[in-house]
């Protein structure tokens, strides 16, 4: 089982500069593919390619397969950045019911909860009742609740304190390995190494490498390109400035 994507492009129309790509990646079952780039550098639209909801002034090229078949946006599920995707007058329940219409089983909300480490109460609550973490934790029951086995996270851990966010990447470790292929993208570079198998880096819109997880070590020497590093050593140094040393350069 296995998502692959081969030289996806993505232009202005009437502009013969890509915005984006050539990209290239392929993601197995109970991998994670993390995703990572500057502000601007075309991780949104990468998401919107895959769920085929471009604007309509981008055009797309390549070739997008889920087990050499088209990919169809409905084999996956993405868990929007904006906690205000959440219908802000809907009880929680309502919303997982929602998007559980896609999944041919019956969903039980409170199992779902229970997943995403809610109490059932939760399911009681309008949005705005709930923190933001668990805010992020209902985007997470939502899309779970569409059964799909290849979900798109779109910065999970965005405004989230410490703990909690280290929380809900425990939680996308346990769904990796219960088989969900996750592309997950993320400024948070230090959290996403605790659950990626692979790391794609883009500067620009262009894919300057795909690195093991094992290569974010140290000052990244084991990184190829030097923009990898560069955002390596600068996520290193925002989470701990004693973490680099003038030694390390080399
Ligand atoms: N509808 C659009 N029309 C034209 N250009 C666009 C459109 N949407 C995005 N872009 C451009 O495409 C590039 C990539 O944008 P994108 O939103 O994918 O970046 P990003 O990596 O997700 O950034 P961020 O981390 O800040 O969310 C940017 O230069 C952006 O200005």
């Amino acid at each position: 089982m296995s998502l692959q994507v081969e030289a996806l492009t993505l232009t202005m129309k009437g502009h013969s500069q890509p915005l984006v790509g050539p990209l290239s990646w392929r993601l197995e079952a109970g991998q994670c593919m993390g995703l990572v780039g500057g502000s601007g550098a075309g991780k949104s639209l990468v998401a919107d390619a895959l769920f085929q909801a471009l604007p309509a002034e981008i055009e797309c090229q390549g070739r997008m397969t889920l087990n050499d078949a088209p990919l169809s946006p409905l084999s996956m599920a993405l868990m929007p950045q904006s906690i205000e995707a959440l219908d802000p007058l809907a009880p929680v329940t309502q919303q997982i019911r929602r998007f559980a219409r896609r999944n041919a089983e019956a969903v039980d909300p409170t199992r779902l909860l229970a997943q995403v480490q809610l109490e059932a109460e939760a399911g009681a609550l309008f949005p705005h009742q709930l923190s933001g973490g668990m805010a992020r934790r209902v985007l997470l029951a939502l899309t779970l609740a569409t059964g799909a086995d290849w979900l798109v996270i779109d910065e999970p851990t965005l405004g989230l304190d410490p703990t909690v966010a280290d929380q809900l990447i425990q939680l996308l470790s346990t769904l990796k390995a219960q088989g969900k292929g996750v592309l997950l993208i993320s400024h948070d570079l230090v959290r996403l190494i605790q659950v990626a198998d692979e790391v794609m880096i883009l500067a620009s819109g262009q894919q300057v490498e795909t690195a093991p997880v094992a290569a974010f070590d140290g000052s990244g020497g084991g990184l190829k390109h030097p923009f990898s590093r560069a955002l390596w050593q600068a996520q290193q140094w925002t989470q701990n400035p004693l973490t680099i040393h003038q030694g390390d350069e080399r």
